[in-house]
């Protein structure tokens, strides 16, 4: 059955649950663009990182928006470019993408993400978009689109999601597992599901199972 979406569809979860497989897989299908939140939080540490800037004061947030409004007002901004093959986040002309799925920025981004200035910058560069679109995060349905008209929350166990991730990570299943573990409690405060989101055991099926999972709620 061909699904036609002219708002928003939201996929929310937890590191490693399978959101950014399962958007990109549900956006190609719906044609339409998918919007990585996480990639956004991502570029800004590694923009703090690279910059000497830290996030345990209290002008952190100031000083972090501060410099991604100076890029911005030179010229150089970063851009989340939604692309069907992937979202990649540029800084002017450089492609950044591949700096963002590290263990450093893994350990850094939570701290950066709880700063209340940097969710705003997030926020306000998502809802500048214009529907139709896919957005993933944690947030999406319960927080910057609460309007969406489809809400999914996938979760799976941290083992699972260990098992998984350890292939993306120079790092023993032990020490990912430890890892997710730790970003689920720095995360909590944003990352509860949306009341009315639909929830699914990203754990209980392959992939393509829960891409046709999602598709059967959208498609009902
Ligand atoms: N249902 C699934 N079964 C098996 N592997 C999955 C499933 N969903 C996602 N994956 C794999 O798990 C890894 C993490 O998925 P990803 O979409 O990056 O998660 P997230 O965006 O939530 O961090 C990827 O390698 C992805 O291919
Ligand atoms: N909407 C969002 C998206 C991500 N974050 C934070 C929490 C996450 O640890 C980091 C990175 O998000 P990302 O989705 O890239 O992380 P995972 O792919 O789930 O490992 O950003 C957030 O606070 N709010």
């Amino acid at each position: 059955m061909i699904v036609k979406i002219n708002g928003i569809v939201t996929i929310d979860g937890v590191a490693a649950s399978g959101k950014s497989s399962v958007a990109s897989g549900v956006a190609r299908a719906l044609e339409i663009p998918y919007l990585s939140s996480g990639l956004l939080y991502r570029a800004a540490t590694w923009a703090a990182l690279e910059n000497g800037l830290t996030f345990d004061t209290p002008e952190a947030g100031r000083s972090l928006t501060a410099l991604l409004g100076s890029w911005k007002e030179g010229g150089q901004p970063l851009t989340l470019r939604p692309l069907a093959g992937g979202n990649q986040i540029w800084q002017g002309d450089h492609d950044l993408t591949e700096l963002l799925h590290t263990a450093q920025i893994d350990a850094q981004v939570s701290a950066a993400a709880v700063l209340p200035e940097l969710r705003g910058w997030v926020n306000a560069e998502l809802q500048a978009v214009t529907p139709p679109f896919l957005a993933e995060g944690r947030d999406m349905g319960s927080t910057v689109f609460p309007q969406a008209e489809y809400k999914f929350y996938l979760y799976a166990t941290p083992r699972v999601r260990a098992e998984r991730r350890v292939l993306e990570r120079q790092q023993d299943l032990e020490s990912v597992e430890a890892a997710l573990k730790l970003r689920d409690e720095r995360d909590a405060r944003q990352s509860a599901p949306a009341p009315d989101a639909v929830r699914i055991d990203t754990g209980g099926g392959t992939l393509p199972e829960i891409i046709a999972q999602v598709m059967g709620h959208l498609s009902s």
